[in-house]
């Protein structure tokens, strides 16, 4: 029997699942037994050409044929962004349909408020695309290890971002050029400073610590460094320090007490997360009962996100007469507070430019004895007349006592620019 499907939006991940849900048409048949068929496409300029052949009288820039079709029970929503696709999805959820989507932005800010309504009409959520593309997380986070009291959660989850650090490490690549490459291969946002300033991420992260730390977190809990201020220099000092730089997004649990960030950070080469390239994204979670998983896979691109999306289509297939909920919302769920300052000591690098006279290091020296910062690593190189180039590794400090170090710093006569402040990883053996 048909079961007809509504899709809004039709580029690189709508086209994506076009394409794969031509590719398993048998296996979606005789897995779920129904034989499911796109029946409208929703797009913003029918005349526009597309990445798969659609017959003409699919498409159409009216959402009312869409979402007006009673025959159509399911919509998949792969236009992104807030609106209109977070009044879409609602006016889907009302008229009984079942909806999944690969909307982060969206799912980030308003996932509440979807999963409630999904709950009251008795129709499933599901948006395993959101995070880490291709790579199961949701799923296994919600139902495999919801046993488990998650303390750790630590991975790359921008493809952009990844591929872009890598190109700048391989190659030397300049960042615009290598931003263009990566919105070439369909991995960035519709407007690319999401994922550069690294609130693509924080949004993930965000959907990953309520799923993983059973509560409710919002994205202005998560503080958020993008890669703007990471230069070739960064790139070339991190090489000598026997280490590469990842954007990392980071959540812990400690007594209760969350920390939440997104950041440029050091890591040592010899650490699995170093040799996370390209799109490819993973995911570190550390549970008291499953202990330390490591999840990897295409974090972008048409087909990878199609293969989570036409994944989360079977599962509605399988359960369409019992409706189960995308997890996120339906439940009231403990509060934990969000404390930044309990995040633990680590080492971090930073690259300062200043006068290159005799007696200057030891003034900056003294300036990070005084509260109690040590230095691990120091790098020091003439770059003009005049001025010195500095990079420090220090020992494990508390954010507290650095911020103090560098605020004086910033005021001190010889200290010209602080360029980069980046955290440091440790390696896994260390
Ligand atoms: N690209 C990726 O690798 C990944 C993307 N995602 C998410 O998937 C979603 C889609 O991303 P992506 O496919 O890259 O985006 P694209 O920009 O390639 O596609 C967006 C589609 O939505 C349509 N659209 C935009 N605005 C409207 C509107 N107002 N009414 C109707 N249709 C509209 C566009 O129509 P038209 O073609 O006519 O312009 C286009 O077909 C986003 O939420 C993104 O965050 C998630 C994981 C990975
Ligand atoms: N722009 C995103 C797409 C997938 O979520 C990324 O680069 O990871
Ligand atoms: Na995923």
């Amino acid at each position: 029997m048909e079961q007809r499907i509504g899709l809004l939006g039709c580029g690189t991940v709508g086209g994506g699942v076009i394409e794969l849900m031509r590719r398993r048409k048998q296996r979606l048949q005789s897995l779920t037994g129904w034989e499911p068929i796109i029946a409208r496409v929703l797009v913003r300029d029918v005349h526009k050409e597309r990445s798969v052949s659609l017959a003409e009288d699919m498409l159409t820039n009216d959402p009312d044929v869409v979402l007006g079709d009673a025959s159509i029970r399911i919509i998949i929503e792969t236009i992104g962004g807030i609106e209109p696709a977070r009044t879409f999805i609602l006016e889907a959820i009302a008229r009984g349909k079942h909806v999944i989507t690969a909307n982060k932005d969206l799912i980030a800010l308003c996932g509440e408020e979807i999963l409630e309504a999904a709950d009251a009409a008795g129709v499933t959520v599901l948006y395993e695309a959101a995070v880490g593309g291709a790579i199961p997380l949701i799923r296994p986070l919600q139902e495999s290890l919801t046993a488990n009291a998650i303390s750790d959660l630590k991975g790359i989850v921008n493809g952009t971002t990844n591929y872009i650090l890598s190109k700048m490490t391989e190659t030397g690549a300049d960042f615009d050029e290598v931003l263009k490459e990566a919105q070439d291969l369909g991995y960035a946002e519709s407007d690319p400073s999401s994922d550069v300033d690294g609130l693509d991420a924080a949004r993930k992260l965000t959907i990953l610590a309520s799923i993983a730390f059973y509560t409710r977190v919002s994205l202005s809990d998560v503080e958020v460094t993008g890669i703007r201020k990471i230069t070739a220099r960064d790139i070339a000092y991190a090489h000598e320090l026997g280490s590469v730089i990842k954007l990392l997004a980071v959540g812990t649990e400690r007594d209760g007490a969350l920390t939440l960030h997104v950041r440029p950070t050091l890591i040592p080469k010899s650490h699995p997360l170093a040799h996370v390239s390209g799109s490819y994204n993973a995911l570190f979670v550390r549970g008291d009962a499953a202990g330390d998983l490591m999840f990897f896979g295409r974090g972008a691109g048409a087909l990878p996100t199609a293969s989570a999306v036409v994944g989360d289509a079977i599962e509605v297939l399988k359960t369409m007469r019992q409706p189960q909920n995308g997890g996120y919302a339906p439940h009231p769920r403990p509060h934990k507070p969000v404390d930044q300052e309990r995040a633990e000591s680590a080492s971090h690098y930073i690259r300062l430019s200043a006068n290159d006279q005799p007696g200057v290091f030891a003034k900056i020296a003294g300036v990070f004895g005084d509260h109690g910062v040590s230095m691990e690593t120091v790098l020091q190189k003439r770059v003009a007349a005049h001025s010195a180039e500095i990079v420090i590794v220090t020992h494990d400090v508390h954010a507290r006592h650095l911020r103090a170090a560098l605020k004086q710093l910033e005021a001190h006569p010889d200290v010209t620019t602080i360029h980069c402040i980046m955290p440091v990883e440790r390696s896994v053996n260390a």
